[in-house]
């Protein structure tokens, strides 16, 4: 945002003194216009700009001014004179300066008049569209030919240019070219449509002629319209002029009065007691004052209308109708020009015009009770707007009373000298006004000498894409809030603002969502090269398992077979293994060592398979140890431990088959660890969860360490077997040994001669027949138990 100065030369307020003509229902003792009645209070020259005060008894006083509008002059000239003609306030308006129009002068003197004028009523005025040429706009169009002077009808008004068609030339090209001589600021505006019909039947002669133009209607302000409507009609065309090359222009205004030292919204009568804020851009403003949009000429014109019947108005002596308030009608012209890609810059000016309340003495408006006080108040306010041009007339390093009054505090910005300002200085031209008209004039030569360096307002914003249509109403006016840092906004900007941040948050949403979803890949991606590592480890892992168990196999062990005397070898590969692959050394864990493969229990033929699945295995294993474990058991049970030679006699002597004593209490029935831990944690309260999953850990271990055993277990049954083969192929040989001992110990020396006491002697003696092969047997039977018990205390010392 920048502000900086005009490079125009500093230059002054601009002065105007207007003589408001006699009319008839003055007063005719006070009409001093005929000069065979009376002298006149005024006398003045148009040319050199000087007026002459004159009194009874008070020598003349001349002033030069920047115009004198005499009486008879129209209200157009007035306009003019003051901004049309003389100066460039409104154009510089859309260059983002700022500008005011002040009217001041006793009450009567045709103040409200001058800047309202008669603003006309809601019948749309029908005038005849002046013609240069004999020619309209329209047969211009149709007619082909040499450059003309036409006039043209438009929307806010008629104009005249100087256009020419080639012959031949289509018809968009002959709008244009209408078009560019609006550059001469000339009212022009020709619509396609209508163009296009008279192009049609401009090509095609033998058509049907077109119906005769409906006659136009031209939205003119009245012939007596004051400053305000001529400066809203020239707005609106130099809005449409810039909006044809492309710019964004936006015209807003709002209309306060100060009565009372009080500030009302006259477009919003209810919000009275308004105050004043300043800010450092926009300068001092009224808080809360309703703004409107103007979208076209004819509304704000009606707005303005209607807003204005709400000033306070009281009859007076001198005046009929006289305004008791200060009106305060702003413009502001926002201006946004594209400058480079997504860049704008934005101007805004404002045009401030001031109806003052008229400066009175009582004892001659004839006024009592609240309108002394009324009047008393706004001869206040004009004494301290006179001390302000005064302040600002004596140059810089001088304290002006903005802040005394509310109007000068609200002026500042108008009249403090960053504005082009214009003082229309209003004279009533009655004999007995000589002293009001001498005070306005002394007014208006102070306000001569007051410096102005218009500033412009520039800021860069970033250019608004997609243009949000403004929301017509009937009178081409929208009503605006004010926001509380002095902001602008309808409710479509509102809306539009509230879409541009939900837009704006559903974006931050969806790109937070893509993060999420590129981070998520990311991590799989990661993931999947671990479990591409793990593959890969595990596949080497099972390479080299592969080829121990072959190398071993080339050392004398069948292929598939594990080497029960190798099985120390087997446990220390796995726990390296395992402690590599997983860095949990000292946790043994067969099942991810073996899985895949299947290994033949030597001996027993009984596959041992490890599946991967270490639930189930863990399962499977626990109930086969426990299997085992029965089946030891048992026949440790069925040995008794170690077979007595009192014992073998016995079951000889019974000589009946072997029988089993009472089998010792099923290992089933015994309570398995796993089954007491089960009971143990079904009883366990809640509270002992810690503790539970503290064993669950110690079981799961000793479940592990169940299973090592149960391969420990395997190949001790394997060399069980072994053992047992062996057994099998000595049996006879211990048999005939032990027999020999026994004999020897009875005196037997005699080899194969039987013990007399024995059963089988008595039996040989009685002449039964005694089968030797039957007695081995039976020998033969006893000795697994023997070697069972054996290999159990092995294993049990292990
Ligand atoms: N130049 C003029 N031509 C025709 N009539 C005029 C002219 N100037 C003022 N009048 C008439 O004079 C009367 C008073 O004018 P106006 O209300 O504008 O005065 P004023 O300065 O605003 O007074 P006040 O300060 O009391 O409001 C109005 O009826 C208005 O029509």
């Amino acid at each position: 945002m920048s502000t900086h100065r005009s490079n125009k030369s500093s230059s002054r307020i601009r002065v105007i003194a207007r003589v408001r003509p006699s009319v008839s229902h003055d007063n005719p003792s006070f009409s001093l216009l005929s000069p065979s009645t009376a002298p006149p209070s005024l006398t003045f020259d148009p040319v050199s700009s000087h007026i002459t005060c004159s009194r009874m008894f008070h020598p003349d006083k001349t002033f030069a001014l920047d115009r004198i509008i005499p009486p008879y002059a129209s209200q157009g000239a007035v306009y003019d004179a003051s901004l049309n003609s003389c100066t460039t306030v409104i154009l510089d308006v859309f260059k983002g300066m700022s500008g005011g129009v002040l009217c001041y002068g006793q009450t009567g003197a045709g103040k409200t008049w001058t800047m309202f004028g008669d603003m006309g009523d809601d019948v749309e005025m029908e005038v005849e569209v002046p013609k240069v040429g004999g020619v309209d706009a329209r047969e211009m169009l149709k007619t082909p030919g040499k450059e003309k002077k036409v006039c043209f009808e438009s929307e806010s008004g008629v104009g005249c240019g100087r256009v020419g068609f080639k012959e031949g030339s289509t018809m968009s090209e002959r709008v244009n070219l209408i078009k560019k001589t609006q550059s001469n600021g000339l009212l022009t505006t020709v619509t396609m449509s209508g163009s296009k019909k008279i192009l049609r039947n401009n090509n095609n002669p033998r058509r049907r002629a077109p119906p005769p133009p409906p006659k136009p209607v031209a939205r003119l302000p009245p012939k007596d319209a004051g400053i305000i409507p001529r400066v809203v009609r020239a707005l609106f065309h130099q809005s449409k002029t810039y909006s044809s090359t492309g710019d964004d222009v936006k015209i807003t205004f709002s209309f306060v009065q100060l009565y009372n030292d009080s500030i009302t919204d006259l477009l919003k009568p209810s919000s009275k007691n308004l105050t004043l804020r300043e800010d450092p851009n926009l300068g001092v403003f009224v808080k809360n004052a309703t703004q409107v949009v103007g979208t076209s000429f004819m509304g704000v014109l009606k707005v303005l209308r209607v807003s204005a019947e709400h000033r306070v108005v009281r009859s007076t002596r001198q005046n009929n109708a006289s305004s008791r308030s200060h009106a305060v009608l702003r413009f502001t012209v926002t201006r946004s020009s594209e400058e480079k890609e997504g860049m704008s810059k934005v101007r805004r000016g404002t045009l401030t015009f001031v109806d003052l309340a008229g400066s009175e003495r009582l004892d001659k408006s004839g006024i009592t009770g609240q309108a002394v006080k009324e009047a008393r108040r706004i001869n206040r306010s004009i004494s301290c707007l006179g001390n302000v041009i005064s302040a600002l007339g004596k140059g810089t390093n001088v304290h002006v009373p903005f802040r005394d009054e509310k109007l000068t505090w609200l002026l500042r910005e108008t009249l403090g000298g960053k504005s082009q300002c214009v003082l229309i200085a209003n004279l009533s031209n009655q004999q007995d006004n000589s002293e009001e008209n001498l005070m306005t004039l002394n007014f208006a030569s102070s306000a001569m000498r007051v410096d102005v360096k218009p500033v412009k307002f520039e800021t860069f914003a970033k250019t608004v894409k997609k243009k949000i249509s403004r929301p017509g109403v009937g009178d081409g006016a929208v009503f605006l809030k004010r926001t509380s840092n002095g902001n602008e906004k309808t409710k479509n900007q509102l809306l539009a603002e509230q879409y541009k941040a939900d837009k704006k948050r559903s974006l931050k949403h969806c790109v937070a969502d893509v993060e999420t979803l590129k981070h998520n890949n990311k991590a799989d991606e990661i993931e999947n090269l671990h479990l591409i590592d793990q593959i890969e480890q595990l596949e080497a892992e099972n390479q080299t398992l592969k080829r121990l168990l072959s190398i071993k196999n080339e050392g004398g062990v069948d292929k598939g077979v594990v080497d029960p005397n190798s099985m120390g070898d087997l446990l220390e590969l796995d726990t390296v293994v395992v402690g590599d692959s997983h860095g949990e050394e000292g946790i043994f864990q067969p099942y991810d060592v073996f899985a895949g493969q299947d290994f033949t229990a030597p001996g027993t033929g009984r596959k041992v398979e490890f599946d991967s699945s270490l639930g189930r295995k863990a399962d499977t294993l626990v109930s086969d140890v426990e299997q085992l474990k029965k089946d030891l058991m048992s026949m440790g049970e069925a040995g008794g431990g170690e077979v007595s030679e009192e014992e073998e006699e016995e079951e000889e002597e019974m000589h009946t088959p072997m029988q089993t004593k009472t089998p010792p209490p099923s290992s089933s029935t015994k309570s398995s660890p796993t089954d007491s831990i089960d009971n143990f944690f079904s009883a366990a309260p809640s509270s002992w969860e810690s503790e539970r999953q503290t064993l669950k850990k110690v079981i799961d271990s000793l479940q592990k360490e169940l299973a090592m055993k149960n391969v420990k277990i395997s190949v001790l049954e394997s060399r069980l077997c072994e053992v047992e083969r062996d057994i099998n192929g000595n049996n006879v040989k211990i048999e005939r040994t032990t027999q020999k001992e026994e004999r020897k110990k009875d005196g037997r020396t005699t080899e194969g001669k039987e013990n007399p006491n024995s059963y089988l002697s008595k039996f040989e003696a009685k002449g039964g027949k005694v089968n030797v092969v039957d007695k081995v047997k039976k020998k033969e039977k006893k000795e697994p138990a023997v070697v069972r018990r054996r290999a159990l205390n092995e294993l049990n010392t292990r």
